[in-house]
Formats: structure tokens, sequence, C-alpha cells
């Protein structure tokens, strides 16, 4: 692993009586893509929060860039970590333009209405996932796809070194989720970003991503590549199901299927 962008150490978080997060410790390495694979309560997203620091874990310690959190002021932060969260509201009523100048606020202060070196930043954001076009469409008007990839053009205009993202293909169809996978992996090698990303897609994550961790009940019960991940003893540990493991006709890596019901064997 190249030197840490994020680390934390036994991080632990309750709220009430639940136990959100138990001693999680990992590293995402500068410019990795690294997925977060969990059952639905599994505490990904509680996780991505504490990172965020829009939760304070009550024990255990996080670094970001090599400094300790707390420590950043949100401003900070924002210049580090850019978040894309899992679905933006439709009613928002802004272009898609200036939506994507607001992903400036971290280096301009206020809305991110900023000069012309951040109109020219968010209008490159926007080319770089092939959306210059929708530039003057107000965001109701895109579709769930389209909308997402205006969250990811925020976010690389906030120029930040690290993609969070928050199950940023749910919701989608099958093409659009593809095309989300494709410009999130392109932006990970072109650029150095480094990615890091809860998501539900295994076998993309396998293919895209250069380790994946794994977690259950407010653990990480799997930190490793695509490749030792992808057996059904990790599957079954991480997802408490079976799943049936086959090559994938090109590649040969194992790509997941549903198992198959009792009844149809
Ligand atoms: N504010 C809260 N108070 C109490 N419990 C909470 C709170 N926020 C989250 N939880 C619980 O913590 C657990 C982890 O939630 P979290 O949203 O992190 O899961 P997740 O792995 O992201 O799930 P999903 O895949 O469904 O998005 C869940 O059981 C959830 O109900």
């Amino acid at each position: 692993m190249t030197s840490p962008i994020i680390k934390t150490n036994n991080l632990s978080l309750s709220i009430g009586k639940s136990r959100l997060l138990k001693d999680v410790s990992f590293s995402v390495g500068k410019g990795e893509r690294v997925a977060i694979v969990g059952a639905n309560g599994a505490g990904k997203t509680t996780l991505l929060k504490c990172l965020l620091g829009l939760l304070k874990p009550e024990r255990g310690e996080m670094e970001i860039d090599g400094r300790g959190m707390p420590g950043y002021s949100r401003l900070e932060l924002a210049r580090k970590l850019a978040y894309v969260p899992q679905l933006l509201e439709a009613s928002v009523p802004f272009t898609v333009l200036d939506f994507v100048m607001m992903g400036r606020y971290a280096h301009e202060g206020g809305m991110g209405q900023g000069d012309q070196e951040g109109l020219r930043i968010a209008m490159d954001a926007l080319q770089q996932i092939g959306m210059e076009s929708f530039a003057r469409r107000t965001l109701s008007t895109l579709s769930g796809g389209e909308r997402q990839k205006a969250c990811i053009a925020a976010a690389l205009a906030q120029q930040a070194p690290v993609l969070v993202l928050d199950e940023p293909s749910a919701h989608l169809d099958p093409r659009q989720r593809e095309e989300i996978h494709h410009i999130l992996c392109e932006i990970g090698r072109r650029q150095g970003v480094t990615v890091l990303a809860v998501t539900h897609d295994l076998n993309w994550a396998a293919m895209d991503y250069d380790r994946m961790l794994g977690m259950s009940d407010g653990r990480v019960v799997f930190d490793g590549t695509p490749a030792a991940f992808m057996t059904p003893e990790n599957l079954r540990l991480v997802f408490g199901v079976d799943f049936s493991l086959h090559p994938h006709p090109v590649t040969g890596d194992p790509i997941v299927i549903p198992a198959a019901r009792k009844e149809s064997v």
C-alpha cells in the first residue's frame, strides 16, 4: 500500500444501546480504490459519517492525510474528502452548473459562486463525466443517473484528493450503473484520486477496486484484495447467505450469481 491518506484505529461508536461500530481499524493508501461492502445495517454509512466528521466516535483514532481528527475545520476537511451522497433530492432549485460550482465552496467560501477559474474547474468536472451539455439544465429535470453524475462532478470540482461515495450506483439501471462504475474507475486511474465507496455491486467492486473491506455487525471482518474476497466463505462471513461463484466468461475472475433455489435444483 502507498502511504495512508485515511487511517483509523479501533473506532467504536454507540448510539443509545446500539453499538454501531466496534473497533474498526483500516487504512486507505493514496490513490487506492477501496470498496466497503456488507449487509444492510452493517455500519458502512456510519463509518463514512465518522470519516466525514458528521458523527463522533466515542473511542479510537482517525487520521486524514497524516493529521488526526478532530483537528480539521469543516472547510479543511472538505479540501481533503469530497462526499457523494446516495441520491440527491430532485427538488434542489439550481442549474447543474450552479450546483457543481457549489462544490468549490471549500476553496472559495460562501456558495462557491466563484471566479472564472472556479467556472473553468466546474466545466472541466462536467466534461470529465460527459455532462457538459447539461450545464444549463435544472437539476430537477435530470434522471436519477444524470443527477448522480452531477453529484460526482460537484465532488470532482471540490478537487479533494479523496472521493467518498455512499452507494453511488443505488437506484440506477444496469447501463447507468456500468457507466458510473466506469467513470469512478477512470477518475481513480487517470487522476490518482483515492476512491472509498460503499457499494452493494459486488461484481463491479471486485472488477474495479484494489481492495475490499467487508463489514458485518459494526466490524471489519474482511480486508484484502477482491480476488481474496470472492470466495463462498467470505461472502457468507460478510452477508450471512450462500452465493454461487463462477468464472467470468472473458476474464476468468470469479463473479457472484444468486444461489439456485432448492425447488429449482
Ligand atoms: N442515529 C441512530 N440511532 C440508532 N441507530 C442507528 C442510528 N443510525 C444508524 N443506526 C443503526 O446502525 C446500524 C448501521 O447503520 P448504517 O446506516 O451504518 O448501515 P449500512 O451498513 O450503511 O446499511 P445499508 O446498506 O442499509 O445502507 C443500523 O442498524 C441502523 O439502524
